[in-house]
């Protein structure tokens, strides 16, 4: 067996006329970090979107442990142990943070659309919600109603609801967006845990080169739907072709 967690083979997405990913051959390694960058309409989202099955692609196939699951329905894609994060929030912001949490731990456990499930599943769900709530440090907040959260709590909380989903995979679509700079570091430090503790893989599309290059073992650049280069962050920082393209912005201008 491949160390492939994830392959994409020639993967092509046209919108009309526009082919926003064009023939991506991708190779993610179980357990790693590793980061997808680009210029704005790169192709990045959409790549997410057609690994995490949102969209279907025009052309190519998407491999999970080396089975094709490119046509898999999106409603089976959870229960695969793939988990999607989106560049807005995702959560329900009436329910309480334990309640968010517990409703996913609950549609990974099939039980999402029974309206009585016994005392013992619910208290097994409620277990598994606060030990994803815990992992995040988010347990003492379990209570409160989740649009009461600052933004930086939401971001965690949507992690939360990930590990109780109980994703081998997390695809995270811009985690530090709108995030105020000082809880940055506090957001790489509970990825790097959950992956050591966890040996989950993480895929992350990321806009703040100092996270990518500080958390990223691999780095894949897109430039107008194709890749433009491929490796470590030290290789990625010093890539000419990378510099060109990012060419006006803060990479370009050597600030990684
Ligand atoms: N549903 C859609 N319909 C039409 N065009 C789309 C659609 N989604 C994306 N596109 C186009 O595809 C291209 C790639 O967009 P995408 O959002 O994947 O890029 P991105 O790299 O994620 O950009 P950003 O960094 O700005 O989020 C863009 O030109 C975008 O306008």
């Amino acid at each position: 067996m491949s160390d492939w967690i994830i392959e994409t083979h020639r993967l092509t997405r046209d919108f009309g006329s526009l082919r926003a990913v064009d023939q991506v051959d991708l190779q993610v390694r179980a357990g790693s970090i590793h980061a997808i960058i680009g210029p704005n309409g790169a192709g990045k989202t959409t790549l997410f979107n057609l690994i995490s099955g949102y969209i279907k692609p025009t052309a190519g196939r998407v491999l999970l442990r080396g089975q094709d699951i490119t046509r898999v329905p999106l409603h089976r894609m959870a229960h695969l142990g793939i988990g999607r994060s989106f560049q807005i929030t995702n959560i329900f912001p009436t329910l309480t943070v334990l309640e968010n949490v517990r409703l996913a731990a609950q549609a990974r456990g099939r039980d999402n659309f029974r309206l009585w499930t016994s005392a013992a599943k619910l208290r097994a769900y409620t277990e598994r919600a606060l030990a994803a709530l815990h992992q995040v440090g988010l347990h003492e907040r379990a209570l409160q109603i989740a649009a009461t959260l600052p933004h930086g709590d939401k971001r965690r909380l949507e992690l939360a609801i990930l590990l109780a989903g109980d994703a081998d995979i997390l695809l995270l679509d811009e985690p530090t967006a709108g995030m105020a700079t000082e809880q940055v570091p506090m957001l790489l430090d509970l990825l790097r845990g959950i992956r050591q503790g966890t040996n989950k893989t993480i895929l992350i599309v990321e806009h703040n080169m100092s996270v990518v290059m500080s958390l990223a073992e691999t780095i894949t650049v897109m430039h107008q739907g194709r890749v433009l280069a491929e490796g470590s962050p030290a290789a990625i920082s010093a890539n000419q072709a990378v510099r060109e393209a990012y060419l006006g912005t803060a990479f370009a201008g050597g600030q990684p």
